[in-house]
């Protein structure tokens, strides 16, 4: 089934995807790693992108906070060596796992990343990677989410190892300020407004208070709340994780609930904080850019998209025009999931996510 994505583009389908730039499409050398391709397991496995569609949104049903835990997980995927489902590997031998690693220890969906696993095994034994399935998966979570939903080509395959060492310096961290992000994305090959644009990621999804507390009381020890974050906003994320912060001496001032929508009862459970505090948006992202402009952005890093004069102006684009941000999105979304992916014959299918094959 291949209607269901936007028609062909040739600037669409020409996402760049690092390691076979250099393909020589005359060569006769079998060695020569091949390029993603459109619908790659039309002969293979022709069910295998409606199996996952179909898994996702089955699960989705009961399940929603899987969509969210799909994007965050492509993009821990993507960025530590490429789209290889580096991510989802269980430790080998004396070695670690990306997963145990702290910035990935709040990661979600293996489960599920195993279930359908098995359901596209049950269909097509050893043919479909990991890593496609990720991408696949992740699609479907960002339309789920009331995203653009975006061609991918496919053909990924997965790695023989995880990197636990760099997961555990290289995922960017809630407290990165706007120097850092632009340098770990420009590393990457995500320039200043393709950084801002996948941070709109975080228009869904939860957050534990653990990343931000920092920010409500004693910020880099001044004894002060980050003077960054709006005054009122500052009480509502307050109480929000006061019940996770038993340090607390005395209670921080309840008054002044906001947003007025929802009480902040219905925001937060055990320590964490919806993304979307405001509700869902009509348009999937501009609230989270308008609540950058308005001094709300939940992460340290998120606030600091609006400390750079280029990262600013695509701020206020975005908050201000959704279709722009869709496509954007869409675009940006593609890229990330074609970096430096792994192909024939570097790799493997593995039979089960966790485990090298
Ligand atoms: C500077 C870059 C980034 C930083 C510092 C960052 C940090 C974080 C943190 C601390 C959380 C909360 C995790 C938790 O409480 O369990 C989070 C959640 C999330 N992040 Fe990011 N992130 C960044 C970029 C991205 C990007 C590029 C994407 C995807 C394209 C993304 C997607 C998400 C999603 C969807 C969630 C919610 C996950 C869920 O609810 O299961 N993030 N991020
Ligand atoms: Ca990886």
């Amino acid at each position: 089934e291949t209607n269901n994505g936007p028609s062909n583009s040739s600037s669409i389908f020409s996402a760049p995807s690092n390691s076979q730039s250099s393909r020589n499409i005359l060569s006769s050398d079998d060695d020569m790693p091949r390029s993603l391709e459109y619908d790659y397991y039309r002969e293979s496995c022709p069910k295998a992108e409606q199996i996952i569609r179909m898994a996702v949104r089955n699960q989705h049903k009961f399940r929603p906070n899987i969509a969210p835990a799909f994007l965050r997980l492509i993009f821990h995927d993507c960025f530590i060596e490429g789209c290889d489902a580096s991510v989802l590997l269980d430790a080998i031998g004396g070695g670690g796992s990306e997963k145990e690693v702290p910035p990935n220890e709040t990661l979600k969906g293996f489960d599920v990343v195993d279930f359908i696993k098995s359901e596209v095994e049950e269909a097509c034994p050893g043919v479909v990677s990991c890593a496609d399935i990720l991408a696949l998966a992740a699609r479907e979570a960002v339309s789920l989410a009331g995203g653009p939903y975006y061609p991918l080509l496919t053909g990924r395959r997965d790695s023989l190892l995880p990197f636990p060492e760099l997961a555990a310096y290289e995922i960017p961290n809630p407290q990165d300020d706007l120097s850092t992000i632009i340098a770990s994305f420009a590393s990457r090959g995500f320039d200043e407004q393709e950084a801002v644009t996948l941070l709109g990621a975080h228009s869904v999804g939860m957050i534990h208070c653990k990343f931000f507390a920092n920010r409500l009381y004693n910020f880099h020890n001044t004894e002060q709340p980050d003077p960054s974050v709006d005054a009122e906003f500052l009480n509502f994320m307050r109480t929000i994780c006061n019940n996770s912060n038993p340090s607390l001496s005395t209670s921080p001032p309840l008054s002044s609930p906001m947003p007025s929508r929802s009480s902040p009862s219905s925001q937060s459970s055990r320590g964490m904080m919806k993304m979307d505090y405001e509700g869902p948006g009509t348009d999937f992202g501009t609230l989270y850019y308008r609540s950058l402009l308005r001094n709300r952005g939940i992460l340290f890093a998120d606030q600091q998209l609006t400390s750079g004069e280029n990262t600013k102006v695509w701020v206020t684009a975005y908050a201000t025009n959704p279709l722009l941000f869709r496509k954007e999105f869409a675009m940006v979304m593609m890229k990330l999931s074609n970096l430096s992916v792994l192909t024939a014959p570097m790799g493997q299918v593995r039979l089960h996510c966790a485990k090298v094959a």
